[in-house]
């Protein structure tokens, strides 16, 4: 079996990438960054190293890279039999020409094999949006045949990896936490389902991506902001701050009662899973810095991700939000030289304020009482 894995970054190399080559699959990496190709391509290989309550360092081979920007990639694309991604959200947009490109060469090569492509991004639904993206690029036939012969499958990705601080200043090197959970809408699959250990097949997909969206990316983010804000480097100082972690913790269990509510969550194994993401917050070997945990806060804050969602939950069912509210004013007050979304937030609260600024970047009424009651956590947090 082939596959190729769009974006050989942290979660590509250190999770997916290595599940992949793990399974036996003939893997190829796409990437922009030459400098991560060309070490690949010299090397095949590079090291996972574990670490947490069992560290070990695992080694990765027989991988290949190309550029995602040649036509090698559309090549790879008429010819493997899963492309997974981890680009990031935004990026999605920007591969689905490729992926267009390359199925309409698929077609055309006569390969009607079964090929699925599974976006593990932190989003709700990305393989969906990439789908919608893909479908734009191609004519009424040409979408047919896809929907005929291409799975489009949703999944949910939770392991921890921040960029490597390695001093070995190895560019392939990743280090990891020992957690990790890559769970894939089983309904969505054309053909038999790949056996990759580590894969768990879902046929209720929505549960899974809220639950971790919702409490570990909501707990992360908060811990993120509220820790830059108590003047904390990394996740694993600002969770050891007892402030802090008080909001984080409320803010996770209000998303709980949201999440135990939908989806009949049990209410004490819930509890468990936000002791255990608090424990793995606490990893002091992973050195996550708050500001790349806390990065592209406008995304964060829209209507549809960690926060907003969460926090309408507790609305629809009345519920407390004092945490999420919390959050949410921490998030309006993130800082960052080096990400564009922090200067754009902090260009919209200087021309509009916070209460107008957080009604545009995250669709709540600017009239409504939560977005009152984030204002004044804004205004306290000064
Ligand atoms: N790092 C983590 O712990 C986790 C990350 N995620 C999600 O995984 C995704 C990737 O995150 P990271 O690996 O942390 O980011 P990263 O920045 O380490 O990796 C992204 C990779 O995509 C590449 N890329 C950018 N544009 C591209 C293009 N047009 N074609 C091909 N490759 C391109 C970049 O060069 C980079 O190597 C994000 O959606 C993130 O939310 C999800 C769970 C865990
Ligand atoms: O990758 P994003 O969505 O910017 O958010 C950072 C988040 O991604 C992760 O790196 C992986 O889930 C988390 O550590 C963190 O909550």
């Amino acid at each position: 079996m082939k596959a190729l894995h769009f974006g050989a970054g942290n979660i590509g190399r250190g999770f997916i990438g290595k599940l992949l080559a793990d399974a036996g699959i003939s893997l190829t990496f796409a990437d922009v960054n030459q400098a991560v190709l060309d070490a690949l391509n010299a090397r095949h290989s590079y090291q996972v190293h574990v670490v947490g309550e069992q560290e070990q360092v695992d080694t990765v081979s027989g991988v290949n890279a190309v550029s995602s920007a040649g036509d090698a990639v559309i090549d790879l694309i008429a010819d493997v039999d899963l492309i997974t991604t981890a680009v990031g959200p935004v990026v999605l947009e920007r591969i689905a020409p490729a992926i267009a490109k390359g199925l309409i060469k698929r077609r055309a090569a006569g390969n009607d094999r079964p090929l699925n492509i599974i976006a593990c991004e932190n989003m709700v639904r990305g393989t969906s949006e990439l789908k919608a993206c893909v479908l734009k690029a191609l004519g009424e036939e040409d979408k047919t045949w896809v929907e005929a012969h291409v799975g489009f499958v949703d999944s949910a990705v939770d392991r921890i990896v921040p960029p490597s601080a390695r001093a070995d200043d190895d560019p392939l090197a990743v280090t990891v936490e020992t957690f990790s959970e890559w769970i894939v809408d089983k309904t969505q699959f054309k053909g038999a389902l790949p056996p990759i250990p580590g894969m768990e097949p879902t046929d209720n997909l929505m549960a899974f991506v809220e639950r971790k969206l919702f409490t570990l990316n909501t707990g992360h983010a908060i811990t993120a902001w509220l820790g830059q804000q108590a003047g904390h480097q990394t996740i694993c100082e600002a969770i050891l701050d007892k402030n802090v972690r008080a909001v984080v913790q409320s803010a996770m269990e209000e998303s709980g009662e949201v999440l135990i509510r939908r989806y009949g969550f049990d209410a004490a194994s819930h509890a468990a899973y936000i002791q255990k993401i608090l424990g793995r917050f606490e990893n002091p070997y992973l050195k996550d810095d708050v500001e790349r945990v806390g990065r592209q806060p406008l995304r964060k804050l829209s209507a549809g991700d960690r926060l907003i969602k969460p926090l309408l939950g507790t609305l629809e069912y009345g519920l407390p939000h004092a945490g999420l509210v919390k959050g949410i004013a921490a998030g309006l007050r993130y800082q960052s030289q080096e990400d564009a979304q922090a200067q754009q937030l902090m260009q919209l609260l200087a021309e509009k304020g916070p209460r107008d600024a957080l009604a545009q970047i995250s669709g709540l009424d600017a009239n409504s009482s939560v977005v009152t009651e984030v204002v004044n956590a804004y205004n306290t947090q000064a």
